[in-house]
């Protein structure tokens, strides 16, 4: 039985579609990324599979109950991380948890050792007797995962929970992901940069104005570019240009811009398979064509460049 389940779900705000027709299953221990740039739809679908905001249209369905007619079974079933939530002022960490395990009913001993269980689980035990609001932001957003853990929910939808973290509390989070897939936890987690979900999802969708453009394991797309060669390169000018004369040389199937960390903009050139002696064909002809090559490798095979090259040109 699919642990998420969507069907054609849509949500339209007059005339925008925030979503449109998404077609979605997730099995029990499925750890989704959820990939698209700001305003893509991401937290419009969360919000409707967490029975917060309905539909236009459409179907939504968490361990099998429709949003429609068990929304209270469903808000049970699943633990919702938004976007950005706050803290209390004046309340201890623990006291905290506290708070909203009384919510969901959890009362006397039982409720002191789930709070102590979810704090050690989000490393922390440590600040529990700190005051909520001193909090650096990694350990606010662990602070809300061990919220949403407090009723032991099967399936978690978490809204971009890395987002505006230093790179040091980012790789903390994706631990904690880890440890919460490993317990068989069903994850819907968002992010608009791929690189930081890669290794902890086993299926990815990337999202663009509302539409699910691609839903694949990852699995089976590492093994579908693993025979492929792709080269990355860069010329000095004319990037635009030149990534047109690429794409009509026979031996190229797919160019595609990507901006490097340098800041450069740098081109993904995707060779026919089996091509050989490709890389020297490729330099010749650029500068034959007078470009002054700056740089030109092939590229390791990551999950970010396999995406790139299977959704050549889908994605802006
Ligand atoms: N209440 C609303 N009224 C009108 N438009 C809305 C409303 N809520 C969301 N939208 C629009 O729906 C689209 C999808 O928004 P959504 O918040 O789902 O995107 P997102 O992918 O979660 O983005 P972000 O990464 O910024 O959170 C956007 O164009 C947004 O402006």
């Amino acid at each position: 039985m699919a642990m998420i389940e969507l069907r054609g779900l849509t949500k339209k705000y007059g005339e925008l579609f925030a979503i449109r027709e998404i077609d979605l299953s997730l099995s029990a221990g499925d750890v989704f990324g959820f990939i698209g740039p700001n305003g893509a739809g991401k937290t419009t679908t969360m919000r409707i599979l967490a029975t917060l905001l309905q539909p236009t249209w459409g179907e939504a369905y968490v361990g099998g109950k429709s949003i429609y007619t068990h929304p209270k079974e469903i808000r049970r079933a699943i633990g919702y991380m938004p976007d950005f939530f706050n803290v209390y002022e004046d309340m201890r960490v623990i006291e905290y948890l506290e708070f909203f395990a009384a919510a969901y009913r959890i009362r006397g001993e039982a409720r002191r050792k789930v709070c102590d269980e979810v704090l050690e689980l989000v490393d922390l035990g440590y600040k529990r007797d700190a005051l909520a609001t001193s909090l650096s932001r990694g350990m606010t957003q662990r602070l809300g995962l061990a919220r949403v853990l407090l009723h032991d929910p099967q399936v978690l939808l978490l809204d971009e929970p890395a987002s505006g973290l230093d790179p040091r509390a980012r790789i903390e989070i994706r631990a904690l992901l880890k440890r919460l897939r490993d317990m068989g936890k069903t994850i819907m987690v968002s992010s608009h940069i791929l690189p930081e979900l890669a290794d902890v999802c086993n299926k990815i969708g990337i999202i663009e104005r509302g539409e699910l453009i691609v839903n694949a394991n990852v699995a089976d797309v590492m093994r579908q570019v693993r025979e492929q060669t792709v080269l990355r390169l860069a010329v000095s000018e004319r990037t635009a240009a030149a990534a047109t004369l690429l794409r009509g040389m026979p031996i190229v199937e797919s160019v595609e811009p990507v901006t490097a960390p340098s800041q450069h903009e740098e081109l993904l050139v995707t060779l026919v398979r089996g091509t050989e002696q490709g890389p020297a064909a490729i330099a010749r002809t650029l500068v034959e064509a007078g470009y002054a090559l700056a740089m030109i490798k092939e590229d390791e095979i990551n999950l970010e460049t396999a995406f790139m090259t299977l959704t050549q040109g889908i994605t802006s």
